[in-house]
């Protein structure tokens, strides 16, 4: 039997339907002592009025002002939590040197558990502060590290699924950044995943192992065959990187003769739960063997903007129905705001859209009808982002878990400015979308707790 714990009434905005928005002007969420919505009731609603005055008795009542707004929480389908530190730097050069020169020298300092225990806070914290409700995490290679990105996700109250890297190719691995062996990375593993499951306090699952082959020119086939082989055993999660440059996709043509979705395919690596970061140069095929596995893809909008040689295909992944939500890819780049996100999703398509080349007509410079629109980054945001993590988060709606936020247009040094006898209600979803800074996120709950309150 379960309780209603609290109610919160106001006005909110979520996304049902891919493209389009709904608002309520004054309705009355009741989340149950499990974290899930029990029921959404407007005025309309013969039993809104008792319900109301029980829970204001009760003192379980959360009251909005006319500038809140309560919405869903955010998704981040992909972040490297140690390269946090790396934020905001080191971002001139192409994939393969930032890999060498920046990004796994740092990565192999999380053997030390101090230096983990230092950053992973910062992280989850700040991921949280700017939205961030459910977060898909690359750790390292170190499972004892990577156990504790798990503890601090629980600690925080943030749903984490994290993954202990796995890279054992030695010709695309330094020697000190390396597994001892692929057996010993694989029974790490395994070990991860059933240390992260059984967790205390993870009684309710709300961090969860991922499998995590880091793309394929870092792994040996045997390495991901073993991988698939505890994907078909625990059922996890997989999050990887795909056909993520040129020289990315180059290296799986060269060493295979396959594009990485077909090469994950052959190793039992593509499933309902696999995440698949990037996935800039998909094929038709690509585009039938994700659909046929119901695996998904984080779109990374900005780091593709450094790294990828090209633009993404969103407006055919979301026209084909492919599972897809949004990556920060941190630190790959550098904002740890989903909200961020959606605006650069929006500003990549309509850069594809146009294109660049002031030397050609403007009627071959672009790819015409690609653009994506705001309504659509943030769905991908919220709902598409919690298709990929099988979770039921980004509505409010009974039976959806209650993450959520409040967002305050009317804070001290906000850069969202709403005209009441101007705005629409879908001008002031946009200018949430694109002007919501961390200073606006007043509250914030992951399954019905309170994890954030300014
Ligand atoms: O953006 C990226 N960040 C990484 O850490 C990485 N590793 C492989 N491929 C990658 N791409």
């Amino acid at each position: 039997m379960t309780e209603i714990k609290f109610g919160v009434l106001g006005q909110y905005f979520h996304c049902p339907v891919k493209g389009d928005f709904e608002y309520a002007s004054n309705a009355l969420v009741l989340v149950d002592d499990k974290g899930v919505i029990a029921s959404v009731l407007t005025e309309k609603d013969a039993d809104f009025q008792t319900q109301l005055s029980q829970l204001s008795a009760n003192k379980q009542l959360i009251e909005l002002s006319s500038s809140q707004y309560l919405m869903p929480g955010m998704v981040d389908l992909h972040v490297h939590a140690p390269q946090f530190p790396q934020a905001g730097k080191g971002l001139d050069l192409p994939l393969y040197d930032w890999l060498q020169d920046y990004t796994f020298p740092l990565e192999a300092k999380f053997e030390d558990l101090n230096f983990a225990k230092k950053i992973y806070p910062e992280l989850v914290q700040s991921l949280l502060a700017n939205g961030t409700t459910s977060a898909v995490y690359f750790a390292t290679i170190h499972k004892h590290t990577s156990v504790e990105l798990a503890r601090e996700c629980l600690k925080q109250g943030q749903r984490g699924f994290i993954g202990k890297v796995n890279m054992d190719e030695a010709s695309q691995c330094p020697p000190f950044y390396i597994e001892p062996s692929t057996r010993d990375a694989l029974i790490d593993t395994e070990d991860f995943i059933q240390q992260v499951l059984q967790l205390e306090g993870n009684e309710h699952q709300l961090v969860s192992p991922v499998v995590t082959p880091r793309f394929v020119p870092s792994c040996t086939s045997e390495m991901l065959q073993g991988l698939g082989e505890l994907v078909q055993k625990y059922h996890c999660h997989v999050q990887t990187h795909c056909s993520e440059s040129d020289w990315a996709r180059d290296y799986s043509q060269e060493k295979y003769g396959k594009t990485d979705v077909e090469i994950y395919s052959d190793f039992g690596l593509m499933t309902s739960k696999t995440i698949l970061a990037h996935s800039i140069f998909l094929t038709p095929n690509d585009h039938a063997v994700i659909k046929a596995t119901g695996a998904s893809i984080a779109h990374c909008p900005l780091s593709n903007m450094y790294f990828a040689n090209a633009a993404m295909q969103t407006r055919e992944i979301l026209d084909n129905e492919l599972k897809c939500g949004l990556g920060s890819d941190l630190a790959g780049a550098p904002i740890p705001s989903i909200f961020h996100t959606c605006l650069d999703a929006v500003n990549h398509s309509r850069v594809r859209e146009d294109g660049t080349s002031t030397y050609l007509p403007a009627d071959s410079r672009g790819e015409s009808g690609s653009r994506i629109s705001f309504l659509e980054s943030y769905w991908m945001a919220t709902v598409g982002g919690g298709q990929a993590i099988d979770a039921r988060v980004g509505l409010f709606q009974p039976g959806f878990e209650f993450d959520a936020l409040i967002v305050d247009t009317a804070v001290a040094d906000s850069n969202i400015f709403i005209l009441d006898e101007m705005d629409s209600a879908k001008d002031k979803l946009e200018k949430i979308i694109t002007l919501n800074s961390r200073q606006n996120i007043r509250k914030v709950w992951v399954k019905g707790q309170l994890v954030i309150e300014k």
